[in-house]
């Protein structure tokens, strides 16, 4: 026997005891993992494939300067009309009703970047917007996370105990889910964004009608601020990302996405993280998203730390190419 196999032996043994699994299972394992560590040193990948062109092609500042056309979800006031400002603060931003608006704008050419939120600290991943990142071949761009403060708003002259029912995002009530469950005379319903929702409540007039957004959109649409700070966690922060269609990768890009779609066989998903490790790549993300028509398959979307522009990063990322069913460079971008 070879040395690495001996190895590979010993340890599908060792593992096989620990775990009280067969011996055959905790061999296939075994060289699961051994495959993966290959990958690693750069042996045994596709290598140099479509995804190093890309990303030795792409330029590092945009095309749009300092002054995109920024597609923006919602109205004016949205949390993501803050990012948006702070991202691209000499930019011309337009407004789309729904985040699948936005993409269809970058889409047709209509604008430069979009913005969106991607995940809050509180409630987690936007699940519709990475749905939508898997169906548009965009790439991540920039990205800024902004601390988020919610605000019961209603119009002049309504109090607390006059509220009957409350309007926002999914995501702010989400975020705001223990002060809710205070107040359970509250019929909460979804609206397509928070300054949206407040935009609504000044229209209806309605004292009895409250609406979860920013302290900002009180001034923007004449509403009182009934409470301020009802978000579940101090701290409460959302990161959002800009798309474009084609990839720019920023001098001080520290942050890499990627998505994947894995065999689906034992282990695959062990092994491709394993690779991660092996390179000392620190993940800070990952999320799955259902393949329509495919019975509980995924495609993963992780997020690393990190630099393509590096050597070891690119050399991982292409030996990854060809051996999974399908992988996509989302972007690499300044996590601020
Ligand atoms: O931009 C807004 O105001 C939104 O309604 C969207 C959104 C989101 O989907 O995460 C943005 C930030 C907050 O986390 C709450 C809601």
């Amino acid at each position: 026997m070879r040395p690495a196999e001996e190895a590979l032996e010993a340890l599908a043994r060792a593992a096989a005891e620990e775990t009280g699994s067969s011996a055959a299972a905790a061999r296939e394992m075994a060289a699961e993992l051994y495959t993966a560590l290959l990958g690693c040193c750069g042996q045994g990948g596709a290598g140099g494939g479509e995804l190093a062109r890309l990303i030795a092609a792409a330029p590092q500042a945009p095309r749009w300067g300092s002054a995109p056309q920024v597609a923006c979800p919602g109205v004016e006031g949205a949390f993501t009309h803050q990012a948006c400002r702070t991202l691209y603060p000499g930019g011309e931003v337009s407004f789309y009703p729904e985040f699948a608006d936005v993409f269809e704008a970058v889409e047709e050419g209509r604008v430069d970047v979009g913005v969106l939120p991607i995940e809050n600290s509180t409630a987690g991943s936007v699940l519709d917007v990475y749905t939508l990142l898997g169906e548009h071949r965009f790439f991540i761009v920039d990205a800024t996370s902004l601390p988020i403060e919610h605000c019961l708003l209603a119009p002049q002259g309504a109090a607390l105990d006059g509220v009957r029912q409350v309007y926002s995002h999914p995501q702010a009530l989400g975020q705001c889910r223990h002060y809710l469950a205070a107040h359970p005379g509250w019929e909460s319903s979804s609206f397509s964004n928070t300054a949206a929702a407040a935009k609504y409540v000044k229209g209806e007039g309605d004292r009895a009608k409250a609406a979860i957004a920013s302290a900002l959109c009180a001034q923007l649409y004449d509403l009182q601020v009934l409470e301020q700070g009802i978000e579940d966690a101090s701290g409460n922060r959302t990161r959002f990302i800009a798309v474009a269609k084609e990839p720019v990768i920023l001098p001080q890009a520290d942050r890499v996405s990627i998505l994947a779609v894995l065999p689906h066989r034992k282990g695959s998903l062990f092994s491709f993280l394993a690779r991660f490790a092996a390179a000392g790549l620190n993940l800070c993300k990952i999320e799955s998203r259902p393949i329509p028509g495919r019975r509980f398959e995924f495609v993963f979307y992780l997020d690393f730390e990190g630099s393509v522009r590096g050597e070891k990063t690119l050399a991982l990322l292409s030996s990854l190419e060809g051996q999974v069913e399908r992988l996509a460079f989302l972007g690499n971008y300044p996590d601020r």
